[in-house]
């Protein structure tokens, strides 16, 4: 094993407990000392597909390689001029901006020191020098693909290796390289390698790795205000120590990004089982691979406050605070738990209105991030570490299931008893309002159906210090005291949110429904008794409800990924939730539109929902199919809305 005495020439943690493990090691390559099992991914012989969409709905051809970027380019390039100078501008500040931007900088570099704090992530026994995140490292890691069109298909069998028995735990480490990219991979996941690893091959995948769209930066600066998710990209730069809690780095967006679109495709740097040690892998990591992942945050080691370090930092601490809980499935389908650790995805901070939503395809080992809603340069990319619908496509970082001591705490009354709640309505225009207000004053327990995001503040913040060691500062939980008329309305917005999103993805549940006053578009198309405004009104006013809280497209991580399902964990919100968020308002919205008759409104609702459904169809995960199926249909509405089957309906049942 490489791990050894520490050697004044490297970094190291100080440190001292009998349950933990204290990170000393040498600064010989890992590999040189350790034998380890080296499995080999050959290339596809199917190349990437490279057609584009044409609307032409009967076709056979596979539509799975929709350039993304392709349909908004035109809009980023015109909002990104503007952007230009001081984007550039911050990288002459920042010495840590990815391999791409680094090039772009060229002649016109200016370093300037980083302050050691920035650097060291409130850790005092980290390295005084910035010896990781330089350009030149994450050059030498390359995250672009570098083949053309070459994937990922197959790992290969590891038929020669000796019985897991036998094996030492450095045996059980397994190196997979590659063949589209230089990136490696070291899996330990006991007992399940060795049986070989259910692949696919991905679309497209060096293409969207190639793409560059963020940048790492200090959280914390000018223009940051209270909140630490509006870095101005107008404002000259300076670095300013923060004298909150909230330190260390963050990604941002350096582009526009459209809602839906990948931001970010990566595959991890390594994947340890949930019941593995970190610290084995860890050796077997390149030297400068280490030295950043040895940079990262530790929250297991500080106060939840975040000040001050309590603990010694571990490899398994680092894992658990920026490693994403990922499931592999075996060739026979069974699936494992892991923690994957991905250099540039460990950035993103937590937000309980994410910008984005990871998911991650255990067939192609990538990880995407989708745009939650649209981006503007110098926006953050945040997610959700919480649960944000049934069968997340990931669950991020530490816990496999959150202590039940944090949902007893959490005292969230989200679902009432039926019984308490008003007496059941028709379908209302405007009066749904009151009744989820005397729904939610209905006390209960916490629901298992009520994804975590949608719990009250104080829940959701319970939720994070006790699961992940952070009081959570971001921009929907950091309200000051003076506003707290601000939490309530958040808090209740969120309750509300949920239980409509219940209704909607149960459309059996029709108690509830009607207890919301909320018709199926099917009801509200066939019973002129329904006022025509009815449903517009209120999937519009859930909409203003989702994008005020920052939570428009996150019930998107459901179809994303097979194998990842939660269900079994006692996080809150894994069980039924089949969560569609903006698109199924949307969705209603243009179908409504349709059968009105009201073309320009129908059109406007109809694209946005077409274009959402193609960005999310184009990264290698297993629900793309069925995005691209639906974009498809709605492509030949745009071209004919008459082809809408309900065309005009609902004025006919009017006029009868
Ligand atoms: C995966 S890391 C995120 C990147 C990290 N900020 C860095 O500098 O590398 C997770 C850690 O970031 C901090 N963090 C993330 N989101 C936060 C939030 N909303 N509020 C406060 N701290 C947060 C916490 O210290 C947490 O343990």
């Amino acid at each position: 094993m490489g791990k050894t005495s520490q050697s004044a020439s490297t970094p190291h943690f100080n440190g001292r407990s009998s349950e933990r493990q204290i990170l000393t090691y040498s600064e010989q390559h890992p590999t040189s000392k350790c034998d380890v099992q080296t499995l080999v991914l050959t290339q596809s012989t199917e190349s990437a597909p490279s057609h584009k969409y044409s609307p032409d709905v009967g076709s056979s051809q596979p539509l799975l390689n929709k350039d993304v970027d392709s349909s908004y380019s035109d809009v980023s390039k015109l909002k990104c001029k503007s952007n230009e100078a001081t984007v550039s501008c911050m990288q002459e500040h920042f010495q840590m901006q990815t391999a791409h931007h680094h090039k772009r900088q060229s002649s016109q570099s200016q370093s300037v020191p980083l302050h050691p704090r920035l650097w060291h992530v409130s850790s005092a026994s980290l390295p005084s020098q910035p010896t990781s995140l330089t350009p030149e490292n994450l050059r030498t890691h390359n995250f672009g693909g570098s083949g053309d069109g070459a994937q990922l298909v197959h790992f290969s069998s590891c038929a020669s290796l000796s019985s897991p028995s036998q094996r030492s735990d450095t045996e059980e480490i397994h190196r997979i390289q590659f063949t589209d990219s230089a990136e490696e991979c070291f899996v330990h996941v006991r007992g399940f390698v060795d049986g070989g690893i259910r692949l696919k091959p991905a679309a497209a995948l060096s293409q969207i790795l190639q793409q560059d769209k963020v940048v790492v930066l200090p959280v914390c600066g000018p223009g940051s205000g209270n909140s630490p998710y509006n870095y101005s990209l107008s404002t000259p730069l300076s670095i300013v120590v923060s004298s909150g809690t909230l330190s260390g780095f963050g990604m941002f967006a350096t582009v526009p990004i459209r809602k839906g679109a990948v931001i970010l495709a990566e595959r991890p740097v390594m994947i340890v089982g949930e019941t593995e040690d970190a610290g084995d892998v860890f050796m077997k990591l390149k030297q400068d691979t280490r030295n950043l992942v040895e940079s990262f945050s530790d929250s297991t080691s500080m106060s939840h406050q975040g000040g001050e370090m309590v603990a010694p930092r571990t490899f398994q601490g680092i894992l658990q605070t920026n490693g994403f809980g990922v499931e592999l499935i075996d060739a026979s389908g069974d699936k494992q738990r892991c923690r994957a650790l991905f250099l540039r995805s460990a950035r993103c901070n937590h937000s309980c209105g994410p910008s984005a939503i990871a998911t991650f395809d255990p067939t192609s080992f990538v990880l995407t991030l989708h745009a939650n809603r649209d981006i503007d340069p110098g926006d953050e990319i945040t997610i959700s570490y919480l649960p944000i619908s049934s069968s997340s496509a990931i669950f991020t970082s530490i816990p496999w299931s959150l202590p039940e001591s944090a949902l007893t705490a959490s005292g969230a009354k989200a679902i009432p008893p039926a019984e308490a709640s008003e007496s059941v309505m028709g379908y209302a225009t405007s009066s749904s309002v009151s009744t989820t207000s005397s729904l939610f004053s209905c006390s209960s327990s916490i629901s298992p159906s009520v994804p975590s995001l949608y719990l009250p503040r104080h829940s959701r913040r319970q939720l994070l210090r006790d699961s992940f060691h952070f009081e959570c500062r971001c921009q929907y939980c950091d309200i000051p005291w003076s506003e707290v008329d601000g939490v309530r309305k958040s808090d209740h917005a969120r309750k509300e949110l949920s239980l409509y999103n219940l209704a909607l993805s149960d459309p059996s549940n029709v108690e509830l429904r009607k207890k919301l006053g909320i018709p199926t578009f099917e009801e509200w198309c066939s019973d002129s008794r329904i006022s025509w405004d009815s449903l517009i009104e209120i999937h519009m006013r859930l909409l203003t409800m989702r994008e005020a809280e920052g939570l428009e497209l996150t019930g998107l991580a459901h179809p994303t990924v097979s194998g990842a399902s939660r269900s079994g964990t006692a996080i809150p919100g894994n069980s039924l939730v089949n969560e569609q968020g903006w698109l199924k308002h949307a969705d209603v919205l243009g179908m409504c539109f349709g059968a009105l008759k009201k073309e320009n409104e129908f059109r406007e609702w109809v694209e946005a929902v077409r274009d959402v459904r193609w960005a999310m169809s184009s990264s290698g995960y297993e629900g793309q199919e069925e995005q691209v199926v639906l974009a498809k249909i709605l492509d030949s509405w745009l071209d004919e809305p008459g082809s809408f089957p309900l065309w005009g309906w609902r004025t006919q049942i009017n006029r009868h």
